[in-house]
């Protein structure tokens, strides 16, 4: 079964800009602040559509810029990683983050699964992960996806980039822990990822807005599939639609009418609570818009559920050692287990029943 995830474009008050690359799934819109107009014609550049060619970007030599965290540098206005030797308070280093200081980590999710919980208070577009896989066609994810039903992989890690689906299945980083919200506080947005084999080029989720220590960081899948077919959607906030699937615009007006009824608001009130004195809007939104995946829907057989578990576990091992260079996969599992607990147990983290994955 094939699902295509949309990302709704968001209101913007800056003007946005489409990749005509990414036409063929959806049309990526990248928002550019007033003061990043100037630079917009760099937007033109696709996503490197030579899945072959090596990314590599030069270093920030913009004298405005202070640590590449914002438009006025222009590997960050191209949503690009800056190469090691750039400047040294440079931000915008995300493949080569040190485990430690990142801002997130795995716990328990109920009936959803594993998730991605914020380990500290993270600011509006702040750039939270990478979310890498294996670089695939079109062509060979729709084999994937058979092959993992037949394997009982029951969630999906198929993340559509673009002319490419990025497969997080059995390579990939933390980043194929984020479950879906309908109120999600993360985008996913396209970035190049600095010097990287064409295996590893990375999607970045962004906060989308700014999100409290101990919240579950998630995305919204959008899932464009036979409306039939649904998708059921547990994350339990208080615009949840019940699915995953991507609602046709129609509906998704009936829903917001339906609530604004509930709530005995009126359109024109609320245009007038949605604005400022002068008319403008009080919140401003995220810079950032997203991307979306291809997602594979399966089921796991009862005697295969604890293969796979046991092969997730082995996996995230394995993978926390790769990234802390760690010989020793029990050395690296104890030391990610107090990283968590010290994450659960310090103050103002309150997130039931979690359970640290690793
Ligand atoms: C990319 S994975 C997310 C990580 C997954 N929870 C895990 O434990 O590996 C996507 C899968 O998670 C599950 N999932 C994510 N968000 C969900 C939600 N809001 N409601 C129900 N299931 C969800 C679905 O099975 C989906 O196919």
């Amino acid at each position: 079964m094939v699902f295509i995830l949309h990302r709704e474009p968001t209101q913007q008050e800056v003007i946005s800009y489409s990749y005509l690359h990414f036409t063929t799934f959806f049309t990526f819109k990248v928002a550019a602040t007033a003061k990043a107009m100037k630079q917009v014609h760099k937007f033109t550049e696709s996503y490197d559509d030579d899945k072959t060619k090596l990314h590599k970007s030069p270093a920030c030599k913009n004298d405005e810029c202070v640590d590449c965290s914002d438009d006025t540098c222009p590997n960050f206005c191209k949503r690009q990683e800056c190469p090691p030797e750039c400047k040294k308070d440079c931000k915008n280093q995300l493949s080569r983050a040190k485990p430690k200081s990142v801002p997130f980590f795995i716990g328990e999710a109920g009936s959803k699964g594993r998730g991605l919980y914020a380990k500290t208070n993270i600011s509006r577009d702040d750039r939270i992960l990478y979310f890498t896989g294996e670089v695939i066609s079109k062509e060979e994810c729709l084999k994937r996806m058979e092959k993992y039903e037949g394997e009982g992989v029951e969630h999906s890690y198929l993340f559509e980039c673009g002319k490419f689906v990025c497969d997080s299945t059995k390579h990939g980083n933390a980043g194929k822990f984020a479950n879906n919200s309908c109120n999600a506080n993360m985008h996913a947005v396209q970035w190049k990822i600095h010097n990287t084999n064409r295996s590893y080029r990375g999607v970045v989720f962004t906060a989308a807005r700014d999100i409290k220590k101990g919240e579950e960081l998630t995305i919204r899948y959008n899932f464009d599939c036979d409306p039939s077919v649904k998708r059921v959607c547990l994350c339990g906030e208080l615009n949840c639609t019940g699915t995953m699937n991507k609602i046709a615009q129609s509906s998704k007006r009936n829903i917001k009418e339906e609530d604004h009824k509930k709530n005995g608001t009126t359109s024109k009130k609320r245009r007038v609570e949605s604005s400022g004195a002068s008319g403008k809007k009080k919140e401003k939104t995220s810079t950032f818009q997203s991307i979306g995946a291809y997602v594979h829907s399966t089921k796991v057989p009862k005697n295969e559920k604890k293969k796979y578990k046991n092969y997730l576990t082995n996996f995230l091992i394995r993978s926390q050692c790769k990234l802390e260079e760690l010989g020793n996969p029990r050395e690296a599992l104890i030391r990610r287990e107090d990283l968590h607990q010290k994450a659960i147990s310090s103050e103002a983290v309150n997130i039931p029943s979690v359970r640290v994955a690793y």
